[in-house]
C-alpha cells in the first residue's frame, strides 16, 4: 500500500459524468521504463539523472532496494531520481521487500545473481503467488546457487559474481519480464552472452524492445541473430541522464474516458509517440462503440481490463483472446474483470477457458446499478472499473488506494477532469 495514500478511504463511489470529460491530464512517468532505468543506473558507476520518472509503490520499492544495497538514490523533485552508484549492488543486511512489483522482483533477481553474497528477494502476499520458477531455473542452469522453494518469491540467491556458461534458454510463456531481467543482467557478465527463448510463446514482445532501448541508452550493445535470440556484449553500464516518457498503460484510462464521454482530453503526448506496448490500445479504443468482435490482448496485456470495461458499453460483444498471462498478474485479472462486470449486471461477462467474453449493452449507460467492485488489491481493476462509473450510477470501488502501485494521483486526475467522486 502506498505510504502517501491519496484518499485513505475504504471505498469511493464515482458519480456519472454529467458532461464530456475535457481538459489536460498528463499520465505519470512509465513504470516499466522507470524501473529499468533505476536498475541500470544502480549497476552503472557514477551519477545518472532520471527525469519524468514515476514515483509510486512499484518504483519506490525498486529505489528502496537499491538504497539497501549501497546505492544513493536522491529525489530532488516529484519526477526525478538522481542515482549515484559504485557500479555494484552490495549484499543487503535484510531481505529486499518489493511489494507486488513484478518488474522490481524479476529484474533484481537476475541482476543480483551476478552480485556477491546473499540476497533474498521477497514481496507481499500477492507477489508470493506470482511465478518466478522459469527465471530461477534459467539462473540455476548458469551455475547460480538460487532457490525459490514455492516457485514464487521469496528467492534466495548466493551469488559469486559469475555465470558458469554464456548461454541460457528461457521459457517466457508466463512473463516477458524473465527475458528482460536476463538481458539487463547479462551486460554485467564477463563475456558475450546469448539468451534464447524456449518456445515461440512470449508475453508482450514490446517490453523486450523497451528493455533493449533502455539498455542501449546506458551503453549496452545487443544484437538479435534470430527473432527469438539475443547476444549481449559484456559492456557493463555507463551512467547517463535519461528522460522517461509518460506511462502508456495509465494513458489507456484517459483514452477510454474520452471515448466513453465523447470528451477531449489532452494527454500532453500523442499516442504514436509512446514506445510502450500498451500504446497499441489507442487504435482499438478509438473504434468504440464499434470494437472488434475479437481482440487479441497478448501485445497490450495491461490495457485489457480497460478495454474489457469499455466493451460492456460497446454495440456488439467482444471476445478477448491471448490473455492467459492475465491470470498471473497482480491478481487473476480474467476472473477479477469477469466478477466485476457480472456484479454490475449478471451475464455481462463469461470466462471461456482463458478467454474473456464481454456481452455488450449500450443501454447500461444512464442506469442506476449499484455495485461494490472488488479490486483484489489490483490497481488496474480499480482504474478500469472507475470508467464504468462514468456511465453507470452506483459504481463503488473498494480499496481505491491500490492505484498507488502505478498511478497514485489517479483519483485526483479524474477529479481535475470534472469527475465527482464520493468517498465514504
Ligand atoms: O516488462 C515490463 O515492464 C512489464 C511486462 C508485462 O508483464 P509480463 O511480462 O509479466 O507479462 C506487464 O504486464 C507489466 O506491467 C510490465
Ligand atoms: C502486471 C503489472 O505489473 P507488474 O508485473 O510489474 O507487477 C501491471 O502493472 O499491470
Amino acid at each position: 500500500m502506498s505510504k502517501d495514500k491519496v484518499m485513505s478511504k475504504d471505498k469511493l463511489t464515482i458519480i456519472p459524468a454529467a458532461k464530456p470529460l475535457s481538459g489536460r491530464a498528463v499520465p505519470p512517468g512509465s513504470k516499466s521504463i522507470t524501473n529499468r532505468a533505476l536498475l541500470l543506473a544502480g549497476l552503472a558507476r557514477g551519477t545518472s539523472r532520471l527525469t519524468g520518472a514515476l514515483k509510486s509503490d512499484d518504483t519506490r520499492y525498486m529505489a528502496e532496494a537499491l538504497r539497501a544495497m549501497g546505492v544513493t538514490v536522491d529525489e530532488p523533485d516529484a519526477t526525478t531520481f538522481v542515482v549515484t552508484s559504485a557500479g555494484e549492488l552490495k549484499a543487503p543486511a535484510a531481505p529486499l521487500f518489493l511489494g507486488n512489483a513484478g518488474t522490481a522482483t524479476r529484474f533484481l533477481t537476475a541482476a543480483l545473481a551476478l552480485g556477491h553474497g546473499r540476497y533474498v528477494v521477497d514481496g507481499d502476499e500477492h507477489m508470493r503467488k506470482r511465478p518466478i520458477k522459469p527465471l530461477v531455473d534459467a539462473l540455476k542452469s548458469l551455475g547460480v546457487a538460487i532457490d525459490a522453494p514455492t516457485g514464487c518469491p521469496p528467492v534466495t540467491i548466493d551469488a559469486n559474481g559469475r555465470f558458469t556458461n554464456n548461454k541460457v534458454v528461457i521459457d517466457a510463456g508466463l512473463s516477458s519480464q524473465y527475458v528482460s531481467a536476463l538481458q539487463m543482467a547479462a551486460a554485467c557478465g564477463s563475456e558475450p552472452f546469448t539468451i534464447e527463448l524456449a518456445g515461440a510463446d512470449i508475453g508482450a514482445r514490446g517490453y523486450i524492445d523497451l528493455t533493449l532501448a533502455v539498455m542501449r541508452a546506458f551503453g549496452a550493445r545487443v544484437s538479435q541473430p534470430t527473432p527469438s535470440s539475443w547476444v549481449i556484449e559484456p559492456t557493463g553500464y555507463t551512467a547517463t541522464d535519461f528522460v522517461i516518457e509518460p506511462d502508456a498503460s495509465a494513458a489507456t484510462y484517459l483514452w477510454a474516458a474520452e471515448v466513453l464521454t465523447k470528451g477531449a482530453i489532452d494527454l500532453g503526448i500523442a499516442n504514436e509517440d509512446f514506445t510502450q506496448p500498451d500504446a497499441k490500445a489507442y487504435d482499438v479504443i478509438r473504434q468504440f462503440p464499434h470494437l472488434p468482435a475479437e481482440i487479441d490482448g497478448s501485445q497490450m496485456q495491461d490495457a485489457v481490463p480497460t478495454i474489457a470495461v469499455l466493451a460492456a458499453f460497446n454495440e456488439t460483444p467482444v471476445r478477448f483472446v491471448g490473455i492467459a498471462n492475465l491470470r498471473v498478474k497482480e491478481c487473476d485479472r480474467i476472473h477479477a474483470v469477469s466478477t466485476g462486470l457480472n456484479n454490475i449486471r449478471a451475464g455481462l461477462a463469461t470466462e471461456d477457458g482463458d478467454d474473456l467474453i464481454v456481452a455488450s449493452d449500450p443501454a447500461l449507460a444512464g442506469q442506476r446499478l449499484p455495485a461494490d467492485i472488488d479490486t483484489f488489491a489490483d490497481h488496474r481493476i480499480a482504474m478500469s472499473f472507475a470508467l464504468a462509473g462514468l456511465k453507470i450510477d452506483g459504481i463503488t470501488i473498494l480499496d481505491p488506494d491500490c492505484v498507488g502501485k502505478t498511478f497514485p494521483d489517479y483519483w485526483k486526475v479524474l477529479s481535475s477532469l470534472g469527475v465527482a467522486i464520493k468517498d465514504e
